[in-house]
């Protein structure tokens, strides 16, 4: 499983708790090893319909038809004003982000927590002074790797010729920068031909650009439990994703089903209570959120993930089998894996994830929904179910 979710967001916008409620799992779908791998480091999970329902049986993989497919979550603590100068916990916030293909920004929408994270009345703080300052501390944190050894690469990449793009991104890469993300920023940024002409500012507006293609951003706008009707709608005309959040409630849910008290799979919109003697505060916490739900439609948390997974990241899931027919592999499992690939990817890019020698012995796929052959060139669909045949041994 390589896609991995940064959270981030000021102390007391509710990380953790949106952490806990996104990682805490229901035994079924838990068998992954590492669900907490370690105290802000998880798996949660992108939900998606298993193409199963199109078939008279369950696979026995998803919850109802619905599946749910592992993606890693970091919990990355530790953000403050001025972060990347080391104030706060400095560098090691930055140092965890690095991972993170994608990152949500958790943002307390109710205004009960000032710019540096203290609790202050709900609506004394406008959320919306909250979104930049996140993406400063990161284009400055570039911005400071770049510079520390800018005189002497500038005069590196004249005197040996060497290709710019290539020189950045060396050294961008420990925060997951790639060449195609400088490329992409420099042709936005149109600095000028002669880089040893370029300013601070330059090398800034640099980093800004590399940034937003390096680290996609979207905005959980949590606690919109009690949040001000005019905050969430601020955020939500923001350009760019952002979806109100509960985590809070989450957590209920998650336990209160955990526990057998509800009938309830992240990403419902309502639940169902099951165990009839329930004590009243247990009754009075879930008739909240019951109320809530009737409200807002669910809790955000899961309609999070999956914009992180689909619009900010791009992907797609695909199902590899071995047996067209049945949709499943040699043991006689239905539906087996469910694979996250970069929309666009082919039936080969699918084979070479399945195993390097099945890629490179690729002779063709089957599309096991129409039984039509497919070419190495052929773009997959999210939720194709996909044979490989090769003549791997
Ligand atoms: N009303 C409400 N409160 C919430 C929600 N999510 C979190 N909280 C509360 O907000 C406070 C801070 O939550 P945390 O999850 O500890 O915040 P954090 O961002 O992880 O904070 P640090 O660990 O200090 O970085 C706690 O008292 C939570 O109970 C929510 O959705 N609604």
């Amino acid at each position: 499983m390589s896609m991995t979710i940064g959270l981030a967001g000021k102390p007391n916008a509710g990380k953790s708790t949106f952490f806990k409620a996104a990682t805490m799992a229901d035994v079924e779908i838990a068998n992954y090893p590492f669900t907490t791998i370690n105290a802000n480091r998880g798996v949660t999970y992108v939900r998606t319909e298993c193409p199963c329902v199109a078939r008279p049986k369950r696979c026995g993989h998803c919850v109802d038809g619905i599946r749910y497919v592992p993606v890693e979550l970091i919990d990355v603590a530790g953000l403050v004003p001025d972060a990347h100068l080391g104030r706060g916990l400095g560098n090691t916030f930055l140092d965890e982000l690095r991972q993170a293909q994608a990152i949500i920004h958790v943002i307390d929408a109710s205004g009960g927590t000032d710019i540096e994270g203290n609790p202050i009345d709900v609506g004394s703080h406008n959320p919306m002074d909250d979104i930049d300052f996140l993406n400063r501390e990161i284009t400055m944190w570039m911005f400071g790797i770049l510079k520390r050894n800018w005189d002497r690469l500038a005069r590196k990449i004249q005197a040996e010729g060497l290709k710019i793009e290539k020189v950045l991104s060396e050294q961008l890469a420990g925060a997951g920068v790639d060449e195609y993300h400088v490329i992409c920023s420099l042709s936005e940024c149109r600095l000028d031909h002669n880089h040893v002409k370029w300013s601070d500012d330059d090398l800034v507006r640099l980093c800004d650009a590399v940034r937003i293609l390096s680290k996609p951003m979207m905005i959980a706008a949590n606690k919109a439990d009690i949040a001000p009707a005019e905050f969430v709608s601020n955020l939500k005309s923001l350009d760019q994703i952002v979806v109100p959040t509960s985590a809070a409630a989450e957590v209920v849910l998650r336990s209160a089903s955990k526990g057998g008290a509800i009938r309830y799979n992240s990403g419902d919109d309502d639940f169902t209570i099951i165990k009839p003697d329930l004590t009243p505060a247990q009754k009075k916490g879930l008739e909240s959120v019951h109320a809530l739900l009737m409200k807002t439609g669910g809790t955000g948390i899961q309609e999070c993930i999956n914009k992180a997974v689909f619009e900010l990241l791009n992907l797609i899931v695909v199902y590899p089998v071995e047996d067209e027919g049945k949709w499943s592999d040699k043991n006689d499992r239905m539906l087996p894996d469910a694979f996250l690939m970069k929309k666009g990817s082919t039936a080969h890019d699918l084979a070479y994830k399945i195993h390097t020698d099945i890629g490179s012995h690729f002779l063709y796929a089957v599309d096991a929904k129409t039984k039509m052959r497919l070419g190495e060139k052929h773009e997959l669909n999210n939720g194709d179910v996909v044979k490989i045949v090769s003549t791997a041994k």
